[in-house]
C-alpha cells in the first residue's frame, strides 16, 4: 500500500517567539507544500529495511529492521492514537542510528528532522519496513516552516496507513481528512516540532495541518475569517538559522530581563489582536481597504521593533527593510528571524511597476523575492500518484 501526503508552509503575521510564551500570534497557510510518500514493501520485493529519500538533498538514508529494534527500547506499534514525546533513551538511541549513516557535513542541519523521523515512523508504524520518499517547495531553516510541514505531511502520510486512517482508498486526488484525525496528525507532528525546535508554540504544526488564516494562543486556535485581499512579498535573505536556537536565545534573555519581556511579550500580544480584529472586520470599499493596510504595516513595524528587542534580528532583515522603506512599505521579519524570510504588505493599490522595482532592487543585493497565495489549504492526503 502507498500513500502521499502534502502539508502547507506558512507565514506569521505577528506574534512569532512571543507565542512560545503565551501571546496571542496570527498566521496563515502558503501555498508551497512538502510532500511525503510512504509505501510498504510486499513480501516479494524482500525488502528489510526502513528507508528514506530526501529528493531535494539527494540523500538516501537506509536502517534494517533488525538494527532499529535491537537498539530502539520504545518501539510502538497500536501506538497511533496516543502521541507521546521521545524519552531520553529513546532519544539517544535515534541519535545512535543517525550517526551510522555518516550524514554529510553540508547537510548536518537536516540531522534534527531524521530524528523527529524515526521517532513518529518507528512510534507508528514499529520497525515495518517501508520506503519513505520527501519532496518540499520550501526552503528548509528560513522561517517559513519547513519543520512543520514535513512533520505534518509525515504524520499524515503514516497515520492514514495506521489503522486510524479511516479514509476513502479509491477517491481520486487530494482529500481531507476529518476532525479527528486531523487532531491525531496535529498532536503527532508537535511532538516532531519538539525534536526539531526543542520548545514550540504548536503555532506551525497547527497552522499546516488546518490550512487558512488563524489566532493562536496557548495551544489554542481560532480560524480567521476574511474577505480581505492581503498580498505579502516574501523575500529570503538566505542567511541560515536555526529556530532551535533562536527560541533558546529568547527564552535565556527572558530569564535575564522577565519583567521587561512579560512587557514586550504583552505588546505583542495586543498587535496580533489588534491585527486579526482588522483582518476580520468587513470591508466595505477601496478607502476602506486602504485604511486597514495602513494599519496593518504599522502593526507590522511595531512587531518588528519588538522582535529586534527579543534580539532575533539581522544586518539581513535591515537591508530589506531599509529597501522597502524608499517605496514607503512595511517589512518585518517572519518566523524566527535571525535571518530567513522578511514579509513586505503589499497594499491593494501598489502599481505593479513598484512591485518590480523593489523586487528587483532586493534581488540585487543577493535575496531571493517571491509572492505565495496565503491562507489556503492545510494538510491532505492521497492514494494515487506514488513515485
Ligand atoms: N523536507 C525535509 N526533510 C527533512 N528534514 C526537514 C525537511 N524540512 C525541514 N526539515 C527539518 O527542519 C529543519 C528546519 O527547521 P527550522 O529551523 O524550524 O526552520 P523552518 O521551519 O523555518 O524551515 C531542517 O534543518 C530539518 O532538520
Ligand atoms: C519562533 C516561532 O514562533 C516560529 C518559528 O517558525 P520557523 O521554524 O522559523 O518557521 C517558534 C514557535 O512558535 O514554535
Ligand atoms: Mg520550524
Amino acid at each position: 500500500m502507498e500513500v502521499r501526503a502534502r502539508a502547507p508552509g506558512k507565514i506569521i503575521l505577528a506574534g512569532e517567539h512571543a507565542v512560545v510564551h503565551g501571546s496571542t500570534a496570527v498566521a496563515a497557510a502558503i501555498d508551497l507544500y512538502t510532500y511525503v510518500s510512504v509505501r510498504f514493501p510486499t513480501p516479494s520485493d524482500n525488502d528489510d529495511a526502513i528507508k528514506i529519500h530526501l529528493k531535494d538533498l539527494a540523500l538516501e538514508l537506509s536502517w534494517p529492521v533488525g538494527k532499529i529494534a535491537e537498539v530502539l527500547p520504545e518501539l510502538g506499534s497500536n501506538a497511533a492514537s496516543s502521541p507521546r514525546s521521545s524519552s531520553l533513551e529513546s532519544s539517544k538511541a535515534i541519535a545512535s542510528l543517525i550517526e551510522d549513516q555518516n550524514i554529510p557535513e553540508a547537510n548536518i542541519g537536516i540531522t534534527s528532522g531524521i530524528s523527529a523521523f524515526l521517532w513518529l515512523y518507528t512510534s507508528i508504524h514499529g520497525n515495518k519496513p517501508a520506503k519513505i520518499v520527501v519532496t518540499s517547495e520550501l526552503p528548509l531553516g528560513s522561517g517559513l516552516g519547513s519543520s512543520a510541514a514535513f512533520c505534518v505531511a509525515l504524520s499524515a502520510a503514516l497515520l492514514a496507513l495506521s489503522d486510524s486512517g479511516k479514509l476513502d482508498f479509491s477517491h481520486q486526488g487530494w482529500q481531507m481528512f476529518g476532525d479527528t484525525e486531523l487532531e491525531l496528525v496535529n498532536k503527532w507532528a508537535f511532538e516532531g516540532e519538539k525534536i526539531i525546535h526543542g520548545k514550540p508554540s504548536g503555532i506551525d504544526n497547527t497552522v499546516s495541518t488546518y490550512g487558512n488564516m488563524i489566532k493562536f494562543r496557548c495551544g489554542e486556535l481560532t480560524r480567521i475569517k476574511t474577505n480581505m485581499p492581503l498580498k505579502m512579498l516574501i523575500t529570503n535573505t538566505k542567511v541560515g538559522r536555526n529556530t532551535k536556537a533562536l527560541v533558546a536565545s529568547v527564552s535565556e534573555r527572558t530569564l535575564r530581563h522577565s519583567t521587561t519581556m512579560a512587557s514586550v511579550f504583552n505588546a505583542v500580544d495586543s498587535i496580533s489582536n489588534e491585527l486579526a480584529a482588522i483582518i476580520q472586520s468587513p470591508v466595505s470599499d477601496d478607502l476602506a481597504i486602504t485604511e486597514k493596510e495602513e494599519k496593518i504595516g504599522e502593526l507590522m513595524e511595531m512587531n518588528q521593533g519588538l522582535l529586534q528587542c527579543m534580539g532575533v534580528g539581522h544586518s539581513s532583515i535591515e537591508t530589506v527593510i531599509r529597501t522597502t522603506v524608499k517605496y514607503k512599505l512595511s517589512t518585518k521579519l517572519t518566523g524566527a528571524g535571525g535571518g530567513g524570510c522578511v514579509l513586505t504588505l503589499l497594499p491593494t493599490l501598489l502599481s505593479g511597476t513598484v512591485v518590480d522595482k523593489v523586487t528587483a532592487e532586493l534581488e540585487s543585493s543577493g535575496f531571493h523575492c517571491l509572492i505565495a497565495g496565503i491562507g489556503g489549504r492545510g494538510m491532505e492526503i492521497s492514494f494515487s500518484g506514488f513515485s
